[in-house]
């Protein structure tokens, strides 16, 4: 991977092109523009090289990666074109330390690796739908760029607050967002997301500017660790940025579910006054619960990005369980303060920073 890392580029470029020369009826299965495409293959690849010595891990990620590519009509006798397309590239570009052992190790790796997600997702099959309907009931834009959307799904969708959903829109098809859901699973069966339209975002603008009550999404099955740990009574400390809130409010509604007996201190950093879109929700939530405390951090001119330090102006921290969303930039600099405060690592939980930075495409 040393060696292919600063021609990344090139070698997912040549990939996509020996896959779809040689195998011309897969294109069908990505999305007409491939920009933001191209750099998710060197994204799994990378995140499965880095846990390749944390089995667990490791066969967790690739479990989820198989569910989650049951949505894109993948089926098992594409592995074999995508490993044949992958080794093609590499030993093109990784030329001076290829030799037939490499070939033989790549081979034998993405034999397992597609076997994990292929068994994945042929479990999954037996119990839940490829994707689901999800029918836009209510649009509302809460500031000029962010939108708060309820989706009916056309089945039941289970999933865990926490998580999140990918969403597909009709104007941009096999484009495929992340979304956290903002509530936790309601008795309505609805579920709610929080959509800023960022630049150059093009499933982000479509939801926020031009999506309507009665369009229909698709979505993608439910993933994410950042759940809440039922088995302790920790507190928990949680700090959402931007959108970022949106997850932290489903947790909240979760933990006052189960009947709270645990202490909940939310941090909710934004630029603006006007950039704390969800604060009334959050503060209401606040009077109804005594163990909830909400605090708005707004960023100032001489220092922006401020919310990890409001945090470590409180505290102590160290027998909390901690929950960090939003821009990955935040999530970077909180974890290093949360370490800081004592805050042992396993107690630390966050969305793959991987999938946040492909998220901001
Ligand atoms: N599950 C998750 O982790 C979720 C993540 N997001 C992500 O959250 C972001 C939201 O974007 P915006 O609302 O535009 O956020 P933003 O860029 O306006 O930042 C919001 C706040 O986060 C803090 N922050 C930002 N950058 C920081 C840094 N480098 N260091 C320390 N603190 C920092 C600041 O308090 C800032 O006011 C998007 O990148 C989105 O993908 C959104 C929803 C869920």
């Amino acid at each position: 991977m040393a060696e292919v890392g600063p021609v990344a580029d090139k070698v997912t470029s040549y990939f996509y092109a020996l896959l779809f020369m040689r195998h011309p009826d897969l294109r069908m299965l990505f999305p007409a523009s491939m920009d933001t495409q191209r750099d998710r293959l060197l994204r799994a690849l990378l995140t499965a090289a880095e846990n390749i010595d944390n089995t667990e891990v490791l066969v967790a990620y690739l479990k989820n990666l198989g569910r989650g590519h049951r949505k894109y009509g993948t089926e098992p006798e594409h592995y074999p074109a995508v490993g044949e397309a992958l080794i093609g590239s590499l030993s093109r570009y990784a030329s001076s330390s290829w030799s037939e052992e490499t070939e033989a190790a790549w081979v034998r790796a993405y034999t397992t690796i597609s076997q994990v997600m292929i068994d994945a997702a042929a479990e999954d099959e037996l119990r839940a739908p490829a994707w689901w309907f999800g029918e836009i009931v209510s649009h509302e834009l809460r500031t000029s760029d962010i939108a708060v959307l309820t989706v009916r799904p056309d089945q039941p969708y289970p999933f865990l607050a926490g998580q999140y959903a990918s969403l597909e829109t009709p104007w941009w098809p096999r484009i495929w967002r992340h979304y956290s859901f903002a509530s936790a699973p309601r008795p309505d069966g609805l579920l709610t997301f929080h959509v800023k339209a960022v630049s150059a975002g093009w499933v982000s603008n479509a939801l926020v500017h031009r999506a309507r009550p009665g369009d229909t999404v698709r979505l993608g099955p439910p993933a994410g660790t950042m759940t809440v740990d039922h088995s302790n009574d920790n507190g928990l400390l949680c700090l959402g940025g931007g959108t970022g809130i949106a997850p932290i409010k489903a947790l909240v509604e979760d933990v006052a579910e189960h009947g709270a007996r645990r202490s909940v201190e939310v941090f909710y950093g934004a630029r603006t006054d006007h950039d704390l879109y969800d604060v009334d929700t959050m503060l209401r939530l606040q009077q109804s619960h005594p163990w909830l405390s909400v605090r708005p951090v707004i960023d100032s001119f001489d220092q922006p990005g401020r919310l990890p330090d409001a945090v470590r102006q409180f505290g102590p921290w160290h027998d909390f369980d901690a929950y960090l969303a939003g821009p990955p930039g935040m999530i970077r600099n909180g974890v290093q303060v949360l370490r800081g405060a004592g805050v042992p690592q396993d107690r630390i939980r966050h969305d793959s920073l991987e999938e946040l930075v492909a998220a901001a495409d």
